[in-house]
């Protein structure tokens, strides 16, 4: 479960300084899969970064069952993303020189753990996302949609409690963006990963099981959806 109590950041000092998040107050259940929707500059993007400790916060409480985020030091927060989250990005963030079986091993390494167990992990999860036959591929040698496929991937092959998504269709035609947020519901059912996603695209929202809609900093509104993938 992620709990979020009063959470409050602010961008920059002094008069050029943007209040981003205004006292967040937000619950997610363990294998939720929640859309973060809202207008340009709502502050979208600042709540997965501060969620995920990418960035700090200026006040309040973010817990991830029982460990204080926001009590965590740098070095602390980086090994827990590590061991614990995933994420994907609008622009994939692949290695151009490395093979999606390298880009998906990537993480798994950077815990220390083995290069055939790193190997072995991230073989299965490209398997997972259907790209058993493209493993040796460079991210140029694909197209949009199986590059943010090796991103997924990446992202599920350390078996994370939580996936952080931000626009992971933005840069995708409609029919590779259905069969990511597909592909991203099926993981979300199968493996109970909890996923947070941000979107601008009311589509892809409705896979998800609730959508928290975000104004000015603020959450102003949250819904079920029904149909979605855990209703
Ligand atoms: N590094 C930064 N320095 C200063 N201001 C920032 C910074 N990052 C974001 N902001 C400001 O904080 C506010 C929230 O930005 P954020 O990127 O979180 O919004 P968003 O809802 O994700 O927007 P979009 O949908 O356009 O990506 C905006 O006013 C933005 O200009």
């Amino acid at each position: 479960m992620i709990k979020i109590q009063n959470l409050h950041k602010t961008h920059g000092s002094g008069d050029a300084s943007v209040k981003a998040l205004k006292d967040i107050n937000l619950t997610i259940e363990k294998g939720e899969m929640v859309s973060i929707m809202g207008p340009s500059g709502c502050g979208k993007t600042t709540l997965l970064q501060v969620l995920s400790g990418i960035d700090r916060m200026d006040s309040g409480e973010v817990w991830m069952d029982e460990t204080p985020i926001h009590r965590l030091n740098d070095k602390q927060l980086s090994d827990f993303r590590l061991h614990h989250m995933g994420f994907i990005f609008q622009a994939y963030h692949l290695i151009p020189v490395l093979s999606a079986l390298e880009n998906a091993m990537l993480p798994i390494l950077a815990r220390g753990e083995p290069l055939k167990s790193a190997q072995a992990k991230a073989a299965s999860a490209l398997r997972q996302v259907g790209l058993e036959a493209k493993m040796d591929r460079l991210p140029a040698e694909m197209s949009g949609g199986q590059n943010q496929r090796v991103a997924i991937a990446r992202a599920i092959a350390g078996a994370p409690r939580v996936i952080w998504a931000d626009e992971p269709t933005g840069a995708l035609d409609s029919e590779s963006s259905e069969q990511i947020v597909g592909l991203l519901g099926m993981l979300n059912q199968t493996m109970n990963t909890t996923i947070v996603m941000v979107t601008h695209d009311a589509n892809v929202a409705k896979a998800s099981s609730r959508t928290i809609m975000m104004s000015n900093g603020r959450i102003v509104k949250s819904y079920e959806i029904l149909g979605g993938t855990r209703s």
